[in-house]
C-alpha cells in the first residue's frame, strides 16, 4: 500500500510503508467527525485496515496518523455517546468471534503487530486515542499536539489499557498525575521530557534529528522511525524472524516492568500520597479512586503481569461505565455544555473557541465583511461601559480572546484608572501562570483604551454596557448609544443581572432592537464560565447565534435564557435562600438550635456539595443585593412609618436579613461582617467565623417559634432548600424560560457551583433523588406552608410524575409543548 505525499513537505511516501489514517475509518456524519471520535464502527474499520496491512507482503511497517494531510486531531478518543449503561466497547473481556473488535482489541493488535507500527501525532490525542498512541511501536508529533487521558473527568478510567501501558512507559509518577488529573493540555515538551514521546517535528526538535535547524513533516519523521525501529534486510542482511521479534519486543510496554521513580521514591507510597489528595470516593472521587487502583495495579508488590493489570483495569472501566451515577452526571454535563453552546441556524459556526482559547485570533482589519461574520471570527471593536468589576472582568475576556481594540468606559476618571489598572493586573496574573506570552500580552495591553466619554464608542462593533444596576441609568446609557454608535447593525448587549432586558432595549430605536439581548457575565467575570444569553422579544435569531459564538471564543460557555425576573440562575435560587433563612427563624436559637454554620455545612463541599453554603454565598456577593432585590419587590418595611411592603402580604417573610443589613449595616466580606464574622488577620480576611451579634438576632427572631431550638438532620436541610430550587427550574421550564433541563444544569454547574457528579439540579432531581420523592417532598412542606409558592409543585411535574417519565426524557421525547418557548422562533 502506497500513500501519496503528505503533510508540509514535499516528502513522497516509501511503498512499502502503509499510511492508515483514522479519518478515513470514521464513519461520515456530525461533526464530532472532526475529533475522529472512535464508534464501535471506526474501530472496526481500523482494525481491518491494520490486519490488512499486517498481512500484506509488500508492507514494510505501518504509519497511523489523524487524517491523511497530516494535520487535525488524531482522536479524541471513544465515542462517549456509546457510553450508555449497557455497552461496555473498551473493556470487554469476552472472546466471542461474532463480537466486534474492541478498542483493546485493537490496541492489542498494534501492540503485537509483526511490524513496526508509528502513531504520527497531531491535534487532540485524548482518552482512547492516546491508548492508541501507546500501544504502538513509536510515537511522533508535531507541535499541535495535545494529549492526555481525560477520562477521570467523564467519570470514568482509561480502558483500553492506558492505565498498564503509560506506568510501564513514563514511571508512576508522571502517570498519576496525567491520569488523575485528566488534563488535555499536555503538549510535545512535556511528551519528550517523559519519554511518552520517540520525536517532535517542526519548532521542537527531537532527540533522533539530524539537524536541530531541520524541520521536517510529520510523515516524513514517522517514516524514517518506522525504518529505524527495523532495519531493512538491506542494511541488516542477516535478519531473522527471531532478531524482529526481539526488536518489536523492546517497544512492546506490555513486556516492561514498571519503572522505579527516578527520585527514589516508593511507588506505593507514591500513590498513597496521591490518594490522600482526592475527593472521598462517595463526594465525586469514584473514577478517581478507580484510576488510582488500576494505576497500583500495574506493579503492586512488583509482581503484577500486564495481564493481571488488564484484567483489574477491565473490571473497574465496565463496574463505573455500568454502575456510576457520578460517571453518568459527568457524562450528562459534557453534552449539556456542548448541546447549550450549539448555534440554532446551521449557516453559523461556534467556532470551537473553547479550543482556540486564549489570544487566538490577532488580525484586527475590520475592512468589509459582515459584522456578525467578525465577531463570530474573534475580531473588531468592542465596548465595555462601566470599569466597575463586572466591566474590568468582560473587557480582561475579550482582549484575551484576541478582540480588539477594547474601549473601557468610565466617566469617573478615578474608577476609570482603577478599572483599567485591574484590567492589565488580571492579565499579567495569566501571563505569568503561563496561559500565553509576553508578545501576547503585549498586543492585548496595547488593545485596552480607557475612554472617559461614551462618545468614544462611535466605531464599536458590539458594545456591552455593565453599568449600575439601576433601569433608569441603563436606558440612559442605551439612548445615548443609540445616537453615538454609527454602525446600525452593532451589538448592544447588557451585563443586567435582574432587570427587563425589553424595557432596556426600548431606549434604543426600533431597527436596532434586534441587536439587543442580555449577556449576563457572573462574577468575576474574567473567571467564570457562565453567560446567560437573555433573549428580549426584539432579539433576533441571527444575534442570538453571533452572542453565542463569541461567548465561546472567550472562553466561556453560553445559554440562551428568556427574559424574566432573575432569569433562570437567579431566579432558582430566591427560594434557595429564602428559605434558609426561615429555616433559622423556624429552627434556630437557643443553644441548640439550628444554626447559620448547620445550613452551610449541610450544602457545602463536605455534604450536598456545593461550592459553598448559602449564607457564606451571600457573604461573599454583598448582602446589600438581596437587601435591594427584596427593596424592588416591593417587601420591606418603611423605616420611617413600620408599614410592611406591599407585596409582602400573604407571603412567609422573615425580616432578619433585613435588619442585618439594614440596622446591623453587616453587608458582607466587604464590611468584615455579615452572616458571619470576618477578621483580616484569620484566612485573609475570607474565613467566615461564628457572630455572637447573629446569634443574638436570630434568638430574637426566632423566639415565637415552637420548633425553636430544634436540629434538623442534614438531609432535611438539603430537601428544604434545594427541592423549592429544582421546583423553580420545573416553573421557569414550563413557561419557557429556559428550553431544555440539561440548560437549567448547565447554568447551576457553572454558575453557581453545584456539585458536577450530582449533574445539575434537574439531572438530580430525576436520577439522584427520583420525581415523585421530589413532589411527595413539596407537596408536605407546602401543607406545612401554605404561603411559601416556591413549595407549591409545578405542573410539568406533576405531569412528569403522572407519566412517569424524567424530566430530562420528557424533553427527550418531544413531549414538552409549552407554546412560550424561548427557542420557539429558532
Ligand atoms: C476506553 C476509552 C475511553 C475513552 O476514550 S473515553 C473518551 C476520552 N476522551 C475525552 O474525554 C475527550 C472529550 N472531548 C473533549 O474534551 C473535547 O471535545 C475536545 C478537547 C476533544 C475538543 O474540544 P473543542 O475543540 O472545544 O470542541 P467540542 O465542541 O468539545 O467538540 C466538537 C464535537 O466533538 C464531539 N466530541 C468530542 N469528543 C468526543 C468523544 N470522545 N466522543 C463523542 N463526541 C465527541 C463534541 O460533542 C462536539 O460535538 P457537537 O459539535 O455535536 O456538540
Amino acid at each position: 500500500m502506497t500513500a501519496p505525499a503528505a503533510g508540509r513537505s514535499s516528502f513522497v511516501l516509501p511503498s512499502s510503508v502503509a499510511l492508515i489514517a483514522i479519518s478515513d475509518c470514521i464513519p461520515p456524519g456530525g461533526s464530532r467527525n472532526a475529533v475522529n471520535a472512535l464508534s464501535t464502527d471506526a474501530i472496526r474499520r481500523l482494525y481491518d485496515s491494520v490486519r490488512i496491512a499486517i498481512r500484506d507482503a509488500s508492507t514494510t511497517s505501518i504509519i497511523l496518523i489523524g487524517r491523511r494531510d497530516g494535520r487535525g486531531d488524531f482522536s479524541a478518543g471513544a465515542d462517549i455517546r456509546e457510553f450508555s449503561a449497557d455497552d461496555d466497547p473498551a473493556a470487554s473481556t469476552s472472546t466471542s468471534s461474532s463480537r466486534p473488535p474492541t478498542l483493546r482489541d485493537l490496541c492489542d493488535l498494534i501492540e503485537m503487530s509483526s511490524k513496526p507500527i508509528v502513531s504520527a501525532l497531531t491535534g487532540m490525542c485524548l482518552g482512547g486515542g492516546m491508548e492508541l498512541a501507546l500501544s504502538s511501536h513509536v510515537r511522533v508529533s508535531d507541535s499541535t499536539l495535545r494529549y492526555g487521558l481525560p477520562e477521570v473527568r467523564i467519570g470514568l478510567i482509561p480502558g483500553a489499557g492506558g492505565t498498564q501501558r503509560l506506568p510501564r512507559l513514563v514511571g508512576v509518577r508522571v502517570a498519576l498525575e496525567v491520569v488523575l488529573r485528566g488534563g488535555i493540555d499536555w503538549s510535545c515538551e512535556s511528551g519528550l521530557r517523559s519519554g511518552f514521546l520517540d520525536d517532535v517535528v517542526v519548532g521542537v526538535v527531537g532527540p533522533s534529528s539530524s539537524s536541530p535547524s531541520e524541520s521536517e513533516s510529520i510523515l516524513a519523521c514517522a517514516s524514517r522511525w518506522a525504518e529505524k525501529v527495523l532495519p531493512t534486510t538491506t542494511d541488516l542482511p542477516t535478519t531473522t524472524t527471531t532478531t524482529t521479534t526481539a526488536l518489536l519486543d523492546a517497544r512492546r510496554l506490555r513486556l516492561r516492568s514498571v519503572p522505579p521513580d527516578p527520585d527514589g521514591m516508593d511507588n506505593e507510597a507514591m500513590c498513597d500520597v496521591a490518594m490522600s489528595s482526592l475527593p472521598p470516593r462517595e463526594m465525586g472521587g469514584e473514577s478517581a479512586h478507580a484510576c488510582l487502583e488500576a494505576i497500583r495495579a500495574s506493579f503492586r508488590d512488583g509482581t503484577s503481569s500486564f495481564d493481571d493489570g488488564m484484567i483489574v483495569e477491565g473490571k473497574l472501566f465496565v463496574g463505573l461505565l455500568r454502575h456510576s451515577l457520578q460517571g453518568r452526571a459527568y457524562r450528562h454535563a459534557f453534552f449539556a455544555e456542548r448541546r447549550s453552546s450549539s448555534s440554532s441556524s446551521s449557516s453559523s459556526s461556534s467556532g470551537r473557541g473553547g479550543r482556540e482559547g486564549y489570544g487566538a485570533t490577532t488580525t484586527t482589519t475590520t475592512t468589509g465583511g459582515d459584522n456578525n461574520d467578525r465577531l463570530r471570527a474573534g475580531r473588531g471593536t468592542v465596548g465595555v461601559v462601566g470599569a466597575g468589576t463586572m466591566g474590568r472582568g468582560i473587557a480582561a475576556s475579550f482582549l484575551r480572546a484576541g478582540y480588539g481594540p477594547v474601549k473601557l468606559v468610565d466617566v469617573n476618571p478615578a474608577g476609570l484608572e482603577a478599572g483599567s489598572r485591574d484590567v492589565l493586573s488580571i492579565l499579567g496574573g495569566e501571563r505569568d501562570r503561563g496561559k500565553f506570552d509576553t508578545s501576547k500580552l503585549e498586543r492585548m495591553t496595547s488593545n485596552l483604551v480607557p475612554c472617559a466619554d461614551l462618545s468614544c464608542l462611535a466605531d464599536c462593533d458590539l458594545v456591552v454596557e455593565a453599568a449600575f444596576e439601576d433601569l433608569g441609568v441603563k436606558g440612559d446609557i442605551f439612548s445615548k448609544l443609540d445616537v453615538i454608535v454609527e454602525r446600525g447593525d452593532a451589538l448592544i448587549l447588557s451585563n443586567t443581572s435582574t432587570l427587563d432586558v425589553d424595557a432596556i432595549a426600548s431606549s434604543l430605536s426600533p431597527e436596532r432592537r434586534k441587536y439587543c439581548a442580555g449577556m449576563h457575565f457572573f462574577s468575576p467575570a474574567h473567571v467564570m464560565r457562565l453567560v446567560e444569553v437573555v433573549r428580549g422579544k426584539e432579539t433576533s435569531v441571527e444575534t442570538l447565534d453571533v452572542i453565542r459564538a463569541m461567548t465561546r471564543r472567550i472562553g466561556k460557555v453560553p445559554v440562551v435564557v428568556g427574559n424574566c425576573d432573575g432569569f433562570v440562575g437567579n431566579r432558582m435560587l430566591h427560594p434557595y435562600v429564602t428559605e434558609a433563612c426561615l429555616l433559622l427563624v423556624d429552627y434556630g436559637g437557643g443553644l441548640s438550635g439550628l444554626g447559620i454554620g448547620d445550613v452551610d455545612a449541610a450544602m457545602g463541599p463536605k455534604c450536598f456539595g456545593m461550592a459553598v453554603g448559602p449564607f457564606v454565598m451571600s457573604d461573599i456577593a454583598g448582602n446589600d443585593i438581596g437587601f435591594n432585590i427584596r427593596r424592588e419587590k416591593g417587601l420591606l418595611r418603611d423605616p420611617k412609618t413600620g408599614i410592611v411592603g406591599p407585596n409582602r402580604k400573604q407571603i412567609r417573610y422573615t425580616e432578619l436579613a433585613d435588619e442585618m443589613v439594614e440596622k446591623l449595616g453587616r453587608l458582607g466580606q466587604k464590611t468584615k461582617k455579615g452572616w458571619y464574622d470576618y477578621d483580616p488577620k484569620v484566612g485573609k480576611g475570607r474565613k467566615p467565623l461564628t457572630s455572637s451579634e447573629m446569634q443574638e438576632l436570630i434568638d430574637k427572631y426566632s423566639s415565637n417559634s415552637p420548633q425553636r431550638g430544634t436540629k434538623l438532620g442534614q438531609d432535611e436541610i438539603i430537601r428544604r432548600l434545594a427541592f423549592p430550587l429544582v421546583n423553580e427550574g420545573f416553573k421557569i421550564l414550563e413557561e419557557g424560560i429556559a428550553s431544555d433541563p440539561s440548560d437549567v444544569d448547565i447554568i447551576y454547574l457553572y454558575g453557581y457551583g453545584w456539585p458536577a457528579w450530582r449533574g445539575g439540579p434537574m439531572f438530580w432531581a430525576d436520577n439522584y433523588i427520583g420525581l415523585p420523592q421530589i413532589l411527595n417532598g413539596l407537596e408536605k412542606f407546602h401543607r406545612m406552608h401554605p404561603n411559601s409558592e416556591y413549595f407549591c409543585p409545578s405542573e410539568l411535574l406533576r405531569k412528569c410524575v403522572d407519566l412517569d417519565v424524567g424530566v430530562q426524557e420528557y424533553y427527550k421525547k418531544g413531549l414538552a409543548t409549552s407554546t412560550k418557548s424561548i427557542n420557539s422562533k429558532l
